[in-house]
């Protein structure tokens, strides 16, 4: 995929691999729609990457995945800024069986809240342009770790939802794509 001038919007993106996502997306000439819950970090690394690469080619949305009309207005915010949007990084996650019920709302249903919205802005039957959705997931759903079942299951999740809206939406220009990580190896795969 050419990179240089599309738009990327991706879910906690103020560190770890979301961070490196953005950096990555910016070295390849996009621009990039940081969205995350932690606002102070957040704007911190908007201001630091937008010195490196362009402080126009950097937005910081403050975005808990998990309240939808947030979310939904960091998506309007991108638009209104870039003007166009191309990919979308499902890639905010939690791991702490102990808060279960917010461990699935993060990682699963922000993922399907990401879809939807991802759809609705990209989608070629909805005035989009098409795009590319990716979403993260562990390679737990794969080699289940038996320390955090609910974290596993949530990534299982993930991937079959993936799997499944890959298909449908292909015939909306959408495609839909797993990236999924193995620790901080960070072996990175796309099924
Ligand atoms: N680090 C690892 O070894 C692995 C990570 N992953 C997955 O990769 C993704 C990213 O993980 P890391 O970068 O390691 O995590 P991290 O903890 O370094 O970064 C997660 C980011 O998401 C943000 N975030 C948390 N809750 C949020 C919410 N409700 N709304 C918006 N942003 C929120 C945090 O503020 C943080 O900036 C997660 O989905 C995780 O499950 C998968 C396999 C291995
Ligand atoms: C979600 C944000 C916090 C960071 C998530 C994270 O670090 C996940 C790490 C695991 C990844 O999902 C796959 C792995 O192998 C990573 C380490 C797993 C540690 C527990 C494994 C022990 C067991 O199998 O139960």
């Amino acid at each position: 995929m050419e990179l240089k001038g599309k738009v990327a919007l991706i879910t906690g993106a103020a560190a770890g691999i979301g961070l490196a996502y953005s950096e990555e997306l910016l070295k390849q000439g996009a621009k990039v729609s940081l969205c995350d819950i932690d606002s102070e970090i957040g704007e911190q690394v908007s201001d630091d990457l937008g010195a490196k690469y362009g402080r126009k080619n950097v937005l910081f949305c403050q975005c808990d995945v998990t309240d939808y009309p947030q979310y939904e207005e960091a998506f309007e915010m991108t638009m209104k800024v870039f003007n166009r949007l191309d990919i979308v990084i499902n890639n905010a996650g939690v791991m702490n069986d102990r808060f279960w019920e917010l461990e699935v709302d993060v990682n699963l249903n922000g993922v399907i809240r990401g879809t939807l919205l991802a759809y609705r802005f990209m989608g070629k039957d909805r005035g989009g342009q098409g795009g590319t959705i990716v979403n993260t997931a562990s390679t737990a759903f794969a080699r289940p770790q038996v320390s955090t079942p609910i974290y596993t299951a949530t990534n299982y999740a993930v991937v079959g939802l993936t799997r499944a809206y890959g298909v449908s939406y292909l015939y909306q220009s959408l495609e839909s794509k797993i990236v999924t990580t193995h620790s901080h190896r960070s072996v990175h795969f796309l099924l």
